[in-house]
């Protein structure tokens, strides 16, 4: 409605014939007398009438896009192009979001892939297959892609494009809902084999992505899930093949991390008072059970939205880092703050109970030969030699906190995790990770640690070695298991960090988030 003063005066004649009622006498008066004194001279008396005559000027304002006029169409056609297409396209700065390659048996510039979401695929004019003749009259058959491509990426407004229709048939319907963690970083400015590096999506390791084409073997297309409601352009990012390929050949370094098999991860954690340097008398379980969840090769992996059930146990959490960064301090003050809701599960050992000690409490006291054997029934994921005595974690003591509806807190080293990786236990893997060294001088100046395992109370101050094997072994740990870990928090402020895993704990019991898929069918 764009004359609204006109019905106003209208209304207010009809409403003076009418009987006085008090709700006519009070729209009367809205329609006619001044509420506000100091308004513009027109709405002195009249404030309603002179709002009522902006909206009508404000209303009959054309606020639509002003498009540039088309440009007109060639006036020639080659005969034997029957069936050519003239498509013009208003561009902004924003890039066409197709791919373009010459076809090597026709020597045609083809439209190699239309990317979902991009402004050549809104448009619907645009295809697959489709020949590129002339793009703003210049003719292109006999250009290069590499020629083409910083033409439509300079041109704006009207674009006018003169193709040939392909022949691809419409792809069928894809399912749009496939979901993967990706498990590297990708950058596609750094990817050389790239078709083109501004069509490329780039991601970092633990984004959710959506797949929306699987169409290609070698690039797929897929959005970040972030950006999925967002609706914005999907990119190309390489096939679950073409990385495996990569990773296979280690090559090119730069798009992955390389592994750093010298590094050490060897001891146990400081909970099954063990050696932390001895490496040799440490085993760990690799095996376990079905689900591991495909996560051999770092590439993608298929996820899906979980929320944990009432009657559902809670997953399992998984603590690690390298030594020394706060793993048991982290682990002790979550087990402070909800006894009832965080348990630990208790190890076993072959060492003699102490007066204060209680069996089941700080450890299950067993005989040698029953330890033997449950070495070789599996019973153990991690087990090791102390000073002629045996110490080791079983699954048994994991499942039985598990069972008790309670949050199992668990500090394994990273080499555990994929015996633990399962769709029974659905770990949660915390990484804890150090700050700058510069960091660790200051927020560790009155930390102490053990200097030994027979020691009671630490007593040792951290030493400049102490920080630099900290931060050298985080950074190896990460380069080999980052892909397993769901949160890395640094640990520099005790209680920041503390709040952090808190809070995160408390969501993943309580949110809607991403498992992988295989984990859904037990
Ligand atoms: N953010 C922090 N600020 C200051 N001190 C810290 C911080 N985090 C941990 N500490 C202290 O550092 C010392 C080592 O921490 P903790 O025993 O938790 O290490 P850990 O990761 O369990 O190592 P290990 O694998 O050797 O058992 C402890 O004295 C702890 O209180």
């Amino acid at each position: 409605m764009f004359n609204a003063s006109y019905f106003s005066f209208q209304l207010a004649d009809e409403l003076r014939c009418v009987v006085a009622s008090p709700e006519t006498t009070e729209l009367l008066y809205l329609l006619s007398k001044p509420h506000v004194q100091f308004l513009i001279p027109l709405c002195f008396h009249y404030p309603l009438q002179a709002l009522l005559s902006v909206h009508d000027m404000v209303s009959q304002k054309e606020f639509d896009p002003r498009l540039p006029p088309l440009p007109p169409l060639p006036d020639y056609i080659e005969k034997e192009e029957d069936s050519i297409k003239i498509v013009c396209l208003v561009k902004n700065q924003e890039p066409l979001g197709a791919t373009i390659k010459r076809d090597e048996s026709t020597g045609a510039i083809v439209v190699a892939r239309v990317m979902r979401g991009g402004a050549a695929d809104r448009s619907g004019l645009i295809h697959e297959g489709d020949k590129l003749k002339e793009i703003n009259g210049v003719p292109m058959e006999d250009k290069n892609p590499e020629e083409i491509i910083p033409i439509l990426a300079k041109s704006e407004g009207a674009v006018t494009f003169k193709v040939i229709p392909g022949t691809k048939e419409e792809p069928e319907t894809l399912d749009n809902k496939i979901f993967v963690r990706a498990l590297f970083d990708y950058n596609p400015q750094a990817d050389p084999a790239i078709p083109c590096k501004d069509a490329g999506l780039e991601f970092w390791r633990g984004d959710v992505l959506q797949i929306v084409s699987q169409e290609d073997d070698t690039w797929w297309q897929a959005r970040r899930h972030s950006d999925v409601d967002a609706n914005l352009r999907a990119g190309l990012i390489p096939s679950r093949q073409l990385q495996e390929r990569r990773v296979t050949l280690q090559r090119p370094a730069v798009l992955f991390h390389p592994l750093r098999e010298s590094m050490i991860f060897a001891g146990l954690r400081k909970s099954f008072r063990l050696s932390q340097k001895d490496s040799k008398s440490q085993h760990v379980r690799q095996k376990m059970g079905k689900g591991n969840a495909g996560i051999h090769l770092p590439i993608y992996q298929e996820v899906l939205p979980y929320k944990r059930k009432p009657d559902e146990p809670y997953r399992l959490v998984l603590l690690t880092g390298p030594s020394g960064v706060g793993v048991t301090e982290l682990k002790r003050r979550l087990l402070l703050s909800d006894p009832e809701h965080f348990s630990v599960s208790v190890p076993y050992t072959t060492r003699e109970q102490k007066k204060h000690e209680k069996e089941g409490v700080e450890y299950h006291f067993v005989s040698k030969h029953t330890f033997e054997k449950d070495i070789l029934n599996h019973k153990f994921l991690e087990y090791g030699e102390y000073k002629g005595n045996y110490y080791g974690m079983s699954l048994d003591s994991v499942r039985r906190v598990v069972a008790e509806s309670k949050v199992c807190l668990l500090d394994v080293k990273p080499h555990t995790i994929t015996a633990l990786y399962t769709s029974e236990l659905k770990p949660y893997v915390v990484f804890v990770k150090p700050p700058s060294i510069e960091s660790l001088r200051l927020s560790r100046r009155k930390a102490k640690v053990l200097s030994s395992q027979n020691e009671q109370t630490p007593t040792k101050i951290f030493t400049e070695e102490d920080f630099q094997d900290m931060i050298t072994s985080a950074q190896a740990m990460e380069n080999k298991y980052g892909h397993l870990f769901e949160k890395v928090i640094i640990n520099d402020d005790l209680a920041m960090a503390f709040t952090e895993l808190r809070d995160e704990l408390t969501k993943i019991e309580t949110d809607t988030h991403w498992i992988p898929n295989t984990w859904a069918h037990v």
